[in-house]
């Protein structure tokens, strides 16, 4: 079907029901929307032209889920609906599956909502935009760093020492940019619950086994799970095999975010 006429169908039905946004799965086109149209470049798409109407509507769903929790996570849509316009089908889609997918609120009593969101979406766009064209993995522990410091040393000198606590708080996005050159170095980051970043290139010295994880993750995965099982902390991990995002406490893996799914308004 003419994908400019379903964007233009999904923008009216959007304006129609005072959707938050329109989520089009298909390529940019132009079209008159009065709410904020988000482009979503999802690479399996293709799969779904073999599979019946009931299937492509349960994929879809799966599909608006991922695309949710971002644009849940960017723009903080805390509720409301979103009009998802795949090649296939429309969906009118409820913001509150995705809040109650990653419930920031979850991790309160350990970090700050604006440092959760902060680290998510940072974590995010590591995932997504890897390093000079290759992809990366990096983790993220939050916690009391004096706490924190008993189960870890510093594998590398470390790059944050000495800076202006301004220069380190992560929830103020001009200070990404050195993140992401860190994280290509081994070890985690950790950060205060405050969100200042205290040190990259740290080595977590616990013992994995007091975790109990599905197989398949490596060395870094485990260590920031058993570190959130040890002490109150918050583990977030960017796997440079998959891309997923994982979020850890008390060692288990409470969300996974797929960064495939690219969005862009
Ligand atoms: N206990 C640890 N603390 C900090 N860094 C670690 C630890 N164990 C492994 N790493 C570092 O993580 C890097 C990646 O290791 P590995 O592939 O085993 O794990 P991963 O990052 O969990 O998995 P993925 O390949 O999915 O990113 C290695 O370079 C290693 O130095």
């Amino acid at each position: 079907m003419n994908e400019q006429l379903l964007v233009q169908t999904g923008a009216d039905l959007a304006e129609e029901i005072g959707a938050r946004a329109v989520v089009a799965f298909t390529r940019p086109c132009t079209c008159q929307a009065k709410v904020p149209l988000i482009w979503v470049q999802d690479l399996q798409l293709d799969i779904l032209k073999d599979l019946s109407m009931c299937e492509i509507l349960s994929v879809c769903e799966h599909h608006m889920l991922d695309a949710a929790v971002q644009v849940y996570l960017k723009d903080r849509f805390e509720d409301g609906t979103v009009v998802a316009v795949f090649p296939y089908a429309i969906l009118v889609f409820d913001l509150e599956k995705a809040k109650n997918f990653v419930n920031i609120k979850e991790y309160e009593d350990i970090v700050p909502r604006d440092v959760m969101y902060a680290v998510l979406n940072l974590a995010l766009e590591i995932a997504v935009e890897g390093r000079e064209g290759r992809a990366i993995g990096t983790a993220f522990v939050i916690g009391d760093p004096t706490k924190i410091a008993r189960h870890s040393h510093q594998a590398i000198l470390n790059p944050y020492a000495g800076h202006d606590p301004a220069y380190r708080d992560v929830t103020n996005r001009e200070n990404w940019e050195s993140v992401k050159e860190f994280a290509q170095i081994d070890g985690v980051f950790v950060l205060d619950t405050e969100g200042t970043l205290q040190s990259a290139g740290t080595y977590l010295d616990v013992n994995a086994k007091v975790v109990d994880l599905p197989p398949g993750l490596g060395g870094r995965h485990l260590a920031t799970a058993a570190i959130t099982a040890v002490m109150p902390a918050v583990g977030v991990t960017v796997s440079e095999s998959g891309g997923l995002v994982r979020v850890f406490r008390d060692g288990v893996c409470t969300i996974t975010i797929r960064s495939d799914i690219r969005i862009t308004s």
